[in-house]
């Protein structure tokens, strides 16, 4: 293979020599006579075509040039020779220098073993004062099929994809109304890339693993019939790096965005509108989802009219976002990512998040030590110090996000002194927050969302007190979520190991089943219990049913979940209808969280 090249190599050399020093007039009348006794085929690719652009000379100029300049389109499939003039040039859509043949000069690309000879020519017509170019491709008459099916296709495919790869990304925003997108798109020059994202290594491999799963899923789509596109819910805390992953997403992708503000588009008519005038291979982000407009209520009723009695003007619906992303609608695009991120992932309506709509659910934690390191090589480009056993500790007692902790390690250049003060920053944080807790106990504080943050403290107190748990999830090596271990060992430790008898056995599936149980007290006992709503108890008891069928013991909670349920019941009874229309949409306003979960963990 190597010495083929070469001699076809010295052979482009020898015919660009022939093509400087030779005229044009003689070179023709020369190729004419031996192309008589040839095996070759010719097949010339004109600027235009039929009188318009002709899209393959577009694709050759991209795809012929990349490959002079050996960048990543020399795949196993293809590989070529080079030339020896070439011209460069960067324009201000492209990210990178791009490089061209240079007139008269040849090139071999090499296609499944076959060489495929191109040259480009040009020849300026005096007549109407005009340069005419074109490529030729010159290739063995027998692998005239191979060229027409599959080679110049695949010339097309891979310039599209290389000028995909070197092109700025762009974000649009929307514009509201019927307006549309903002018409040119900013650049995107946001430097965020997987390489700096700090996240937890096995997360960040598995979302690389999906998306790129995702872009090479063209025909497994075709093939199961279903479109294109996947859907990625980010949550987590402010600051826990949402949107720098969907930046990260971006430009691993080479994906434009388009960040759609639902509380600026006033219809759903204007919805399909924005979503039709999107281009394949981008990515929607809808950001805070929860504030964006009333979405969580569809349960209660007519959307148009809540919406309608919440604010003066008129919003997108929620079935009318249901419709955009999985509905027809959603057919009429290719090889485009969803993304929504909150804060409160439990204000959503489930409806919106079940797969197929949001397909992998992201969560982004608070700063662990993990992540610290990873910001320490991107902000200080050290990998280990003296401080790091100090800090370890500490971010294991604080919570602090990973923007917090970036905004420490950015105020000095010195590791030393940007530890230092890292180091005093969660210190305070700590003092902080055992500074609150007297404050939070105190009886007359009625709200609701105290008393449910007095509720997490409790448990989280519990959780972290020297005194010896009867059972933990590391004695029983239960692996669960880091925000629900606190949740899990104060469960143990009440109750007990609640799935000792599961007549399912592995510790895998034990784990999970106790997430669920988790993820229930957690959602009881969070500051959101205000957004409790019916059908989020129905679908939380129909859970634990589920539970106790395998014999998980989770007798406790579903009599704690059916009595919150009848308080709830005779609550909305009580109200009139003018104000269960207006205020309430079947959630528990005014129950006191802390009866809701009182003693049971
Ligand atoms: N995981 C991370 N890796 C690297 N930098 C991060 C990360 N998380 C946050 N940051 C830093 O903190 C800044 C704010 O983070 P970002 O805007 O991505 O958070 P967010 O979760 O989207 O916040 P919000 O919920 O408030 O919108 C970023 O510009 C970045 O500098």
């Amino acid at each position: 293979m190597g010495s083929n090249l070469s001699i076809l190599a010295s052979i482009a050399i020898i015919r660009s020599s022939f093509n400087e020093f030779i005229p044009q007039e003689i070179r023709s009348y020369i190729w004419q006579f031996s192309r008589r006794f040839s095996s070759e085929l010719t097949i010339v690719v004109k600027e235009s075509h039929e009188g318009s652009t002709n899209h393959l000379f577009n694709a050759l100029v991209t795809y012929l040039g990349s490959n002079t300049s050996c960048s990543p389109s020399s795949s196993s499939s293809s590989s070529s020779s080079s030339p020896r003039r070439l011209t460069v040039g960067k324009s201000e859509s492209m990210k990178v220098l791009t490089y061209g043949l240079d007139r008269n000069s040849e090139i071999v690309d090499v296609f499944h073993g076959i060489p495929m000879k191109w040259g480009y020519y040009t020849d300026f017509n005096s007549t109407l004062r005009y340069e005419l170019t074109w490529y030729e491709l010159r290739f063995h008459k027998r692998y005239t099929d191979l060229v027409k099916n599959k080679y110049l296709p695949y010339v097309l495919d891979m310039a599209k994809r290389i000028k995909d790869q070197n092109r700025m990304v762009k974000f649009y925003t929307t514009r509201g109304g019927r307006d549309g997108w903002s018409s040119k798109g900013q650049n995107l020059d946001h430097p965020m890339t997987f390489e700096t994202l700090a996240m937890d290594g096995d997360l960040k491999a598995k979302i690389i693993d999906d998306i790129a799963g995702f872009i090479r899923g063209k025909e497994y789509y075709k093939k199961i019939g279903k479109v294109w596109k996947r859907g990625y819910l980010l949550y987590g805390p402010p600051g826990t790096g949402k949107s720098s992953l969907i930046a990260a997403m971006a430009n691993y992708l080479n994906y434009d965005i388009y960040n759609l503000n639902l509380s600026a588009v006033n219809s759903d008519s204007s919805l399909e509108f924005l979503l039709l005038h999107m281009s394949d291979r981008s990515i929607l982000v809808v950001e805070d989802i929860d504030c964006s407009i009333m979405l969580q209520n569809r349960q209660a009723g007519d959307h148009q009219q809540e919406n309608n009695t919440q604010s003066s003007r008129p919003q997108v619906t929620l079935s009318g976002l249901l419709n955009a992303i999985d509905g027809l609608l959603s057919c009429c695009g290719n090889e485009r990512i969803i993304v929504f991120t909150t804060n409160y992932k439990d204000r959503i309506d489930p409806a919106l998040l079940r797969a197929g709509r949001m397909d992998m659910h992201i969560y982004l934690s608070y700063c662990t030590f993990s992540t610290f390191k990873q910001l320490a090589v991107n902000y200080l480009d050290i990998w280990d110090h003296d401080l790091f056993n100090s800090i370890e500790k500490l971010i294991k007692e604080v919570q602090v996000s990973p923007a917090d902790v970036a905004g420490e390690l950015m105020k000095n250049k010195d590791p030393e002194t940007s530890l230092q003060g890292l180091v005093k920053f969660l210190e305070d944080k700590k003092s902080e927050v055992k500074l609150q807790k007297p404050e939070i106990k105190s009886e007359d504080n009625n709200s609701l969302e105290q008393k449910a943050d007095d509720t997490a403290f409790e448990n989280k107190k519990e959780a972290e007190s020297p005194k010896a748990h009867s059972t933990s999830p590391k004695e029983n090596n239960y692996r669960v979520k880091g925000e629900f271990e606190p949740v899990l060992e104060s469960i143990l430790s009440k109750h007990g190991d609640i799935a000792a008898n599961c007549s399912l056995h592995s510790l895998q599936c034990r784990s999970s089943l106790l997430e669920i149980v988790c993820d229930i007290i957690w959602k009881l006992q969070a500051a959101e219990l205000k957004n409790l709503t019916e059908i989020h108890l129905k679908s939380m008891l129909n859970s634990i049913q589920d539970l106790e069928s395998i014999k998980l013991e989770v007798g406790w909670l579903r009599q704690r979940l059916e009595e919150i349920m009848k308080e709830m019941d005779k609550q909305l009874k009580g109200r009139n209808a003018e104000t269960i229309q207006s205020n309430s949409n079947g959630k528990l306003n005014c129950f006191n969280s802390k009866s809701s979960i009182d003693g049971l963990i």
